[in-house]
């Protein structure tokens, strides 16, 4: 299974946003990728007055991934787009995925939302627009068990566990739009925690650069093997990276490593 992160700056133009998106995922199926992911908010990254009114999954969005994904061939992980939420008030922020004939696999909705202020430095509320998801979502992308999540999720160790154990997830996604402020110290030890913790390779894929309103995400997508291990970094700026995930190399680490049969709790 080959498997592609790629990394975009969205900004407040939904199509070209897509546009962008849609070439990345054109060079991800011509370097054989079997699988791609984007970005947390590929759809739009910009300030709340000029958003596209938010879809439902068979919006205009959707449909766009939907067709892409058939075109090439290749399953697209979606990495998140503004759906329809719950009331008028609210969105979900939600990642679909897609398999090679365009039809949609699965969906999550973010379950943990990011309420967070550091003084002078990242003040976000999400939940005031955000409805969390309540269901965390394994998806069997031709015999791969693919856990899914978005960005501040990361930090919550007991969804991944889950994913694992009993969802029998063998790659998590991490579709972000991880801030640079946190992301410069905290990104990596995560990724590559969860990947040695679930023993299970970690697909991250990060909007990069500036974006109204005044923010800076880190970027930095990458592919961690079970074992912690770096397999591709995407360098900064919009690109990708393509890497084909050794299932063996999984099952030698858990038989070696048994620490998901060994625990305790
Ligand atoms: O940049 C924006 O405007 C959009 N960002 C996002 O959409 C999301 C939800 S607000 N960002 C994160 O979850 C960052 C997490 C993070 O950075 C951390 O956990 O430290």
């Amino acid at each position: 299974m080959r498997v592609a992160v790629c990394q975009l700056n969205a900004r407040d133009d939904r199509a070209a946003n897509l546009a962008a998106a849609e070439a990345l995922l054109v060079r991800a199926a011509e370097a054989g990728a079997d699988l791609a992911v984007l970005p947390e908010y590929v759809d739009y990254l910009g300030t709340a007055d000029r958003m596209p009114a938010p879809e439902t999954v068979d919006g205009t969005v959707g449909r766009f991934f939907a067709e892409v994904a058939r075109r090439l061939g290749i399953w697209v992980i979606a990495g998140s787009f503004h759906e329809q939420g719950p009331d008028p008030e609210h969105t979900w922020n939600t990642s679909l995925v897609f398999d090679r004939s365009g039809a949609l696999a699965a969906s999550y909705r973010k379950i943990h939302l990011y309420d967070v202020e550091i003084p002078g430095r990242v003040s976000y509320l999400e939940s005031a627009t955000v409805a969390p998801g309540e269901r965390p979502v394994v998806v069997d992308v031709e015999g791969l068990r693919v856990g899914l999540s978005i960005c501040y999720d990361l930090r919550f160790p007991e969804l991944y566990r889950q994913l694992a154990t009993d969802g029998g997830a063998q790659l998590l996604v991490v579709p972000a739009a991880f801030m640079l402020h946190t992301g410069r110290d905290h990104w990596e030890v995560l990724l590559r925690a969860r990947a040695i913790e679930n023993q299970c390779f970690v697909a991250a894929a990060g909007q990069i650069g500036d974006h109204e309103p005044a923010r800076t995400c880190f970027g930095r997508s990458m592919i961690v093997d079970p074992w912690g291990t770096i397999l591709g970094q995407v360098p900064d700026g919009p690109g990708l990276t393509v890497v084909d995930l050794d299932l063996d190399r999984l099952r030698t680490i858990r038989a070696e490593v048994p620490s998901l049969a060994n625990r305790r709790l």
